[in-house]
């Protein structure tokens, strides 16, 4: 039996980016995934988009739901000022482990705290095991079914304040529409799509910023 592709991608990152430095663990994930191995990371064109409102938002505690391989995590975590913590949610330990190497290799673990387990079990837990009040933002990203449920539950477990950002990953490709409809039409939430394409692909894809009303 052969390694598998996480492992793949970790051993690439181990053997080619500087240890600390978070950009060369970011390029090489990406160079790796457009030219050997495709991955279900965010990638490089919706990840610039990412920036700009992980920048703007200037959040103090993140949400991210679906770790995978870490990417998204270490984008995520290297624009957070001194203090602010990411909280990310994987169900799948491999993918877990995998991710918390490369996290360990971009030197961002002090920022990140990486749950293993279903997010519709952590979310409720996250108040109590975490001195936490609200997300300011909130990265969406695992599997596409969970995304309105999931977004639901957080509402109802009061971890969301008027002006939280709930940014969702795919609304196009594979595409969430449930949870598009849900967020465009409630009045609780003021929504904006951002295009772009899918990661290292020149297929349609985008991101969804909804800002929560309270
Ligand atoms: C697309 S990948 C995440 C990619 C990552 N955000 C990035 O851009 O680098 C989706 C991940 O979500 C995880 N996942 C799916 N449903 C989940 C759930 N309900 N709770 C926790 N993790 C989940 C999967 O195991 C998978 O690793
Ligand atoms: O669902 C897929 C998928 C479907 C079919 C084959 C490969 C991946 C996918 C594709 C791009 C994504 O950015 C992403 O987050 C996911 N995902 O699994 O959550
Ligand atoms: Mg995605």
């Amino acid at each position: 039996t052969g390694t598998t592709r996480p492992i793949r991608i970790l051993q690439f990152v181990q053997r080619c980016a500087k240890h600390g430095d978070a950009l060369s663990v970011i390029s090489a994930i990406d160079s790796f995934c457009s030219k050997v191995e495709w991955a279900m990371n965010v990638g490089d064109k919706k990840g610039e988009i990412l920036d700009a409102i992980v920048l703007e938002t200037r959040p103090r505690w993140v949400l991210e739901l679906g770790t995978y391989c870490g990417y998204s995590t270490v984008r995520i975590a290297r624009l957070l000022p001194p203090g602010a913590r990411l909280v990310t949610i994987e169900m799948n330990p491999h993918y877990a482990q995998v991710a918390k190497e490369v996290i360990q290799h971009a030197g961002l673990e002090a920022q990140v705290e990486l749950l293993v387990g279903s997010s519709s079990i952590l979310i409720p837990q996250l108040k109590k095991k975490l001195d936490i009040e609200k997300f300011d933002l909130v990265f969406i990203d695992h599997w596409k079914i969970s995304y309105l449920p999931d977004t639901k539950l957080l509402e109802e477990c009061g971890l969301l304040r008027a002006g939280s950002v709930l940014l969702a990953d795919n609304v196009v490709c594979p595409g969430a529409p449930d949870y598009l409809h849900y967020v465009r039409n409630s009045p609780q939430y003021q929504s904006q799509y951002y295009q772009s394409y899918l990661e290292y692909l020149q297929v349609e894809d985008g991101l969804e910023k909804s800002i929560f009303l309270g």
